[in-house]
């Protein structure tokens, strides 16, 4: 059996991976962080900062980059899966013949994959098997990495099926500034993590047509129940969607200047094309993929998702962005609540029976 000393291996070498790494490396823990790229590897080690996706962020000696994935994986006790959500499978599928046989795995990317349409839990489930589901956690919440590395106060949750694992990681991450909940609803907090940047989207666009806070607060609230109605249907809890995956996600996301999704919507609410919004961002948007995953998956499960459909026109159908806002002005009345409600109170136990 490998040797599991205390190194944690951060896989990807974005903003996340690397607020990560600080916040580890900040708590004496040995980090090392994987980057596909020997250019930015080494520009990294050098510098002490990444300068291509966290400038200004200082790492700590603890922390170390590599290009050779199986030197980073081998004799980790946690390895944290950070890179984007269309990336996972393969650098999941990558690792695997180096984990250490006890090492937690951590996932901190949200989205859904593309083609299958499964949330990354169940793509995990696939290529590890289901015997390691209870190592796997999801790592979620509002958490943007430009706070995160700078040690201000951050409230997160991390979700497992299995209870010690879930433990095992909110004590790894746990620091004076960075405090993190536990919570048996995987489907529900990868789901809180993933919809939401579809609503950042959004967001971004009323605020690039120079709609106002209003707007901001309808979308944000009205995104939050169709989230929750496909949560539902994809099995999870609707009480996740008030936590902070949820709702808390939501906030930050939809409001801050920080968030490469409502960044990119910005610049395609003041007229950009897609491909001119993310090159913009020169980031990961996540929300695009998003937004088509959940598009078919609305159609899949018969769930109505009124913004995420405005939101596919837009983004793939070459939709004017007020044309949208008109058709989600003008629909048919509504009522408010009763059908979040009322699955509610038929699911308030279902979930915590099973978390062992
Ligand atoms: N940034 C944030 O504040 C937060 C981000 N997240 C989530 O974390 C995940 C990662 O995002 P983030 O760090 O922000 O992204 P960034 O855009 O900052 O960085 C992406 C990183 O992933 C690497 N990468 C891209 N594609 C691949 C691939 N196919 N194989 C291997 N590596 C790849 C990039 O390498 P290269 O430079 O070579 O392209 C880069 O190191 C996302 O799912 C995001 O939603 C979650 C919470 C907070
Ligand atoms: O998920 C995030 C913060 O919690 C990051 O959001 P963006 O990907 O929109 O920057």
């Amino acid at each position: 059996m490998a040797v599991v000393n205390e190194k944690v291996a951060i896989l990807g070498a974005g903003s996340w991976a690397t607020a990560l790494a600080v916040l580890l490396a900040g708590k004496g823990i040995p980090v090392e962080m994987w980057a596909r790229r020997a250019g930015l590897a080494a520009q990294i080690n050098s510098e002490r900062q990444n300068s291509r996706y966290l400038p200004g962020v200082y790492l700590p000696p603890g922390v170390q980059v590599n290009v050779d994935l199986s030197a980073v994986v081998k004799n980790a006790r946690a390895v944290i899966y950070s890179v984007p959500s269309h990336a996972f499978r393969e650098v999941l599928r990558a690792s695997l013949p180096y984990l250490s046989p006890r090492a937690l795995l951590i996932n901190a990317a949200k989205g859904i994959e593309e083609d299958s349409l499964l949330p990354l839990s169940r793509v995990f489930a696939g290529e590890a098997g289901e015997e390691n589901n209870s190592r796997y956690v999801v790592l979620s919440g509002p958490s943007h990495a430009e706070e995160v590395g700078r040690g201000m106060p951050t409230a997160v949750v991390v979700a497992s099926r299995n209870m010690a694992a879930a433990e095992a990681a909110q004590e790894l991450f746990m620091t004076g500034s960075f405090r993190v909940y536990t919570n048996p609803d995987v489907a529900g907090v990868e789901l809180g993590g993933a919809l939401k940047n579809i609503i950042a989207l959004g967001t971004g666009i009323a605020d690039g047509l120079g709609f106002g806070d209003n707007t901001k607060a309808a979308l944000m609230t009205r995104g939050l129940a169709e989230i929750t109605r496909l949560g539902l249907a994809m099995g999870a809890n609707p009480l996740t969607f008030a936590g902070l995956a949820g709702v808390g996600d939501l906030i930050v996301t939809c409001t801050s200047m920080h968030s490469r999704n409502r960044r990119a919507g910005i610049e395609i609410g003041r007229g950009k094309s897609l491909s001119e919004a993310i090159s913009a961002v020169q980031m990961v948007v996540e929300g695009v993929r998003t937004t088509r995953a959940a598009y078919r998956l609305a159609g899949r499960y018969g769930v109505e998702m009124p913004i995420t459909e405005q939101m596919y026109r837009v983004l793939f159908e070459g939709m004017p962005p007020r044309e949208a806002v008109i058709n989600l002005m003008s629909r048919g009345r509504r009522r408010e609540m009763e059908e979040v409600a009322l699955a509610a109170v038929q699911l308030r136990e279902k979930n915590y029976q099973n978390y062992k």
